[in-house]
């Protein structure tokens, strides 16, 4: 599976109304020729709903990154919505899709990668992202979920009760969620402002790592020249 053109293209918004094109949105930080960034690859897990692919996105354009939307991807390489391969291929298959996909984001560098809700809840794609890099966890409350998600055609939330649905899963989901490398709240606030706290964690995560002499990315928190 190859990693098409369109998988960096965001999968919401109508064109000109990008969710980043405004005057909220952290400076890059260009530099004659350098840029500066805390990572050069993240990814970003979370229930359903707590703003992945929206706050992916806009992470990638501050950090001038690649992003990759994995339900996109999967969309795009199986021919099908994400409804449609629930439906006609079944659970089980989407998820083997999601770990060849994992597999594949992985390898990739200059990226922001934007999970499913379910995919980091898989302890060997938990264990490859973790490996990879840092992964960052939003958080909502179940009724924030809902009210992000009641319009959508998510096929796990397409019960007769989706608010005790969400309760049911997010709680099973916790325990996994919990092993992420940081950790945003995104109730109640901007997407400009949760990707600003983003990349502040990131920064110090990064500083924590090259203090521990860690160097499994040598972009990390130092000037990259791209
Ligand atoms: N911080 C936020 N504030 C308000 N709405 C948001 C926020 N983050 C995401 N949304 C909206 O909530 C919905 C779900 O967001 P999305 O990014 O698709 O979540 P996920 O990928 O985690 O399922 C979208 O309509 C998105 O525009
Ligand atoms: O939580 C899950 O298991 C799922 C979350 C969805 O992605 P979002 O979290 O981006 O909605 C999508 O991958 C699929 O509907 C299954
Ligand atoms: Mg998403």
């Amino acid at each position: 599976m190859t990693v098409p053109p369109e998988s960096v293209t965001p999968e919401f918004g109508p064109s000109g109304s990008e969710p980043n094109s405004g005057a909220a949105r952290p400076a890059p930080n260009f530099s004659m020729g350098l840029i500066e960034r805390p990572v050069s690859w993240v990814a970003l897990a979370g229930f359903m709903g707590t703003g992945k692919s929206r706050v992916g996105w806009e992470l990638s354009r501050a950090l001038a990154l690649h992003f990759v939307d994995t339900d996109k991807l999967i969309t795009r390489v199986v021919g099908k919505s994400i409804p449609e391969v629930f439906e006609q291929e079944g659970e089980a298959y989407f998820r083997a899709c999601e770990q060849e996909v994992v597999r594949r984001v992985s390898r990739l560098d200059h990226a922001v990668v934007s999970l499913g809700g379910g995919t980091f809840i898989h302890e060997e794609n938990r264990r490859a992202l973790l490996e990879r890099g840092p992964v960052v966890v939003l958080w909502a409350t179940p009724e924030t979920v809902y009210q992000r998600t009641k319009h959508s055609d998510r096929p796990l939330l397409a019960t007769a009760d989706p608010l005790s649905r969400i309760r049911t899963l997010m709680t099973e989901r916790e325990p996994s969620y919990r092993q992420g490398t940081i950790h945003v709240h995104s109730d109640g606030r901007p997407s400009e402002e949760i990707v600003e706290e983003v990349i502040e964690r990131l920064w110090d995560w990064a500083d924590v790592n090259a203090a521990w002499g860690e160097d499994s990315d040598p972009s990390e928190g130092e000037r990259a020249a791209d």
